[in-house]
């Protein structure tokens, strides 16, 4: 199958010819007519009979030889269609989409519109996999991308898709020149070099109208930042600037005033004009907005009500009794018609007849090949830089943390004052000094999960946006966020091992103990960070799933009660208790050979026993820790990936 099908390709709609570095190829002109690509011989046949499609086209098919750095460069585009779509409301019966079928041409501009409560935006998240059957909602969907099937809700197809949602998920302390040359440097090809990515983020900033306020802070609820309308066109350039071959947008216009919304169409007919195929659902589209578009879906109560040519749609009206008035905006017409006319005399004058092409398509495509970015290295370093500026744009809740910590040993620090030197033979001294070493503990344990359960849930929409639209993996992310933790945990103990260390005048090593708080400190963020993945965006949940972190943690190290006493059953859970492991490293370090004193080491090996403390395990928790640690970090990576491929 050759896809040379350029006949409407109308060459004089360009906007400009295509800025190609060193093009040496005379015959490959700006119309892109020498770009056709032959998916048949891209196309990798798997033993199941599904075929894996590259869409990209190659270096060799589109002739750049040089910097990428315009980003309307010519690109293959693909036709986006769909047929048989339904979605019901399983608690209702309601369909709020009724078997409809539509066309995306690609080097077209579509728009989606209709009321509100029609199902455009139901469409959109369906074609581009954000919706699935649940038990909410029944969804059946034939999606092809020219005549191969695919499944949209493979992780692979759904970041072959360009998708801006309605809401933007923006990092608050990132420009919207960061955003887009971070959403460019992780998603286009690892050649692409730093002065191209410059030269394409000043393309689109400029493109979008958004080199005024470039450098502003996106700003959120706590952060002044930029406006609503320039946080869109921010989210749109993050697409867009990885010149993606399909593009879909919920509403890319809401919110902006008549100048920005053309401004936003400008651009989107730039990427159509460049051979993409773009759909976007739009509210109330200005008649100037309107007149752009090439091609129209117009949705009336789930079911296709027009769709077809925006050219055609004024005659297409007229013969169905409803001829657009004069001086008036056909956008507003065809919304009023379908507001105000009944269904039974809509469907009576001829409406909702679009045609359902039965189909020959060939066999399903598995999933779409992914592009040659950057490695998994790479997205950490860049994730962690940006985490980076994060914490230095907004550092006054670390460093409130920090000084809150600093503040509080120093209390502690005062309370058992010397305590350490006190005679050892009083059981009551020595149990203090027990006491300030488990205040140490449980102090780190408390920030540091303070620290990580809150994070992921905030910048769970971020993610969500980011991992869908193959910015990063699940585990790079987590890697970059481990760094950033491991930096806060570090000042953390600091602040609090050193004042309560020397005031308490403890006689264990202090690197062990920084050592060992800091190891604690990490295996608890791990396992918060696996409650953080499991309650998703819901802070109150993941609130409410702290003290099953915490407690535990205290229940089980054998302060309260000796593990023998407790029920056979429920033991295993002290496995997992990372207090445990660290209580019994502490009182090695403190309580072995206390003292040249034989009577007052007699006194320290009692607390050993108490303990369960045996100097010959010492390395054996060090290493249980380390593995609480690995293995929670693994889980995390698992229950990340697996919730955000669920639910987004
Ligand atoms: N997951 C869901 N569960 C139940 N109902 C749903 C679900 N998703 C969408 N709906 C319902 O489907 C209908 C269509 O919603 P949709 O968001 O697609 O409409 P829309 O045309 O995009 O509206 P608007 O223009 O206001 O954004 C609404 O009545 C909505 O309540």
């Amino acid at each position: 199958m050759r896809l040379r099908n350029f006949e409407e390709f109308d060459e004089n709609r360009l906007p400009s010819k295509p800025h190609y570095h060193n093009d040496e190829n005379p015959s490959h002109s700006s119309s892109g007519v020498e770009m056709a690509i032959d998916f048949e011989d891209r196309a990798t046949k798997h033993a199941d009979g599904s075929q894996l499609i590259d869409v990209y086209p190659n270096d060799e098919e589109i002739q750049i030889k040089g910097a990428i750095t315009d980003p309307f460069a010519i690109r293959e585009g693909s036709t986006l269609s769909w047929e048989n779509m339904s979605m019901t409301v399983n608690a209702s019966g309601r369909k709020v989409l009724d078997d409809c079928s539509g066309t995306v041409p690609k080097r077209h501009m579509t728009a989606l519109m209709g009321m509100s409560g029609t199902g455009k935006s139901s469409i959109l998240n369906i074609l581009s996999g954000r919706q699935r059957s649940t038990r909410d909602v029944a969804i059946q969907a034939d999606v092809f991308l020219d005549d191969y099937k695919l499944d949209p809700t493979n992780m692979m197809v759904r970041r072959s898709i360009a998708f801006v949602a309605q809401d933007d998920s923006l990092l608050a302390t990132s420009t919207p020149r960061e955003a887009i040359r971070f959403s460019a440097k992780m998603r286009l090809p690892r050649t692409t070099s730093s002065e191209e990515l410059h030269l394409l983020t000043d393309s689109m900033l400029e493109e979008l109208g958004l080199i005024s306020c470039a450098d502003s802070l996106v700003g959120g609820p706590l952060i002044k930042g930029i406006s609503g309308g320039e946080r869109k066109r921010t989210s749109v350039g993050i697409e867009l600037v990885t010149m993606p071959s399909i593009v879909c947008l919920d509403e890319p216009t809401s919110g902006l005033d008549a100048f920005s919304a053309l401004q936003c169409c400008e651009v989107l007919r730039k990427v159509a004009n460049a051979g993409a195929s773009v759909l976007f659902t739009i509210h109330q589209p200005s008649s100037e907005i309107f007149e752009s578009l090439d091609h129209l879906i117009l949705m009336n109560g789930g079911r296709v009500m027009y769709q077809g040519s925006v050219k055609d749609v004024s005659a297409f009206f007229s013969a169905r009794g409803h001829p657009v008035p004069k001086n008036y905006n056909p956008a507003d017409w065809l919304i009023d018609v379908a507001q105000c006319v009944s269904m039974e005399d809509l469907i009576e004058a001829g409406y909702f007849n679009s045609e359902q092409r039965v189909r020959s398509y060939r066999k399903s495509v598995c999933c779409l090949k992914d592009n040659d970015s950057i490695s998994a290295g790479e997205e950490v370093v860049n994730l962690f830089r940006r985490e980076l500026v994060n914490l230095k744009r907004d550092w006054t809740a670390p460093f409130n943390r920090v000084f809150v910590m600093g503040t509080l040993s120093l209390f502690i620090g005062m309370i058992f004052f010397d305590v350490g030197n006190a005679d050892k033979l009083d059981p009551f001294t020595l149990q203090s000094q027990f006491g300030a070493m488990m205040i140490v503990l449980i102090t780190c344990m408390m920030s540091a999960v303070q620290l990580t359960m809150f994070v992921y849930p905030e910048q769970r929409p971020i993610f969500l946006r980011e991992y869908s639209t193959n910015h990063y993996s699940a585990f790079s992310y987590l890697m970059a966020h481990l760094t950033a933790e491991a930096i806060l945990v570090a000042v953390k103990v600091f602040m609090v091992v050193t004042p309560i260390y020397f005031m308490v005048s403890l006689s264990g090593s202090y690197l062990i103990y920084i050592l060992l708080t800091f190891t604690l400190s990490m295996a608890i963020t791990a396992q918060a960070t696996c409650a953080a993945c499991l309650g998703g965006d819901n802070v109150k949940l993941v609130t409410q799933l702290t003290p099953l972190i915490f407690q535990p943690q205290l229940l089980f190290a054998g302060f309260f009660l000796s593990p023998e006493l407790m029920p056979i059953w429920i033991r295993p859970i002290q496995l997992v208790c990372t207090m445990t492991y660290a209580t019994r490293i502490l009182v090695v370090e403190e309580f072995h050979d206390c003292s040249s004193d034989a009577r007052e080491n007699e006194a320290c090996s009692k607390m050993l026993e108490s303990t369960r403390s045996d100097p010959d395990d010492v390395w054996w928790n060090w290493l249980v820790l380390a593995g609480i640690f690995v293995f929670f970090r693994l889980l995390a990576v698992f229950l990340l990936q697996r919730s955000a491929n669920k639910f987004y």
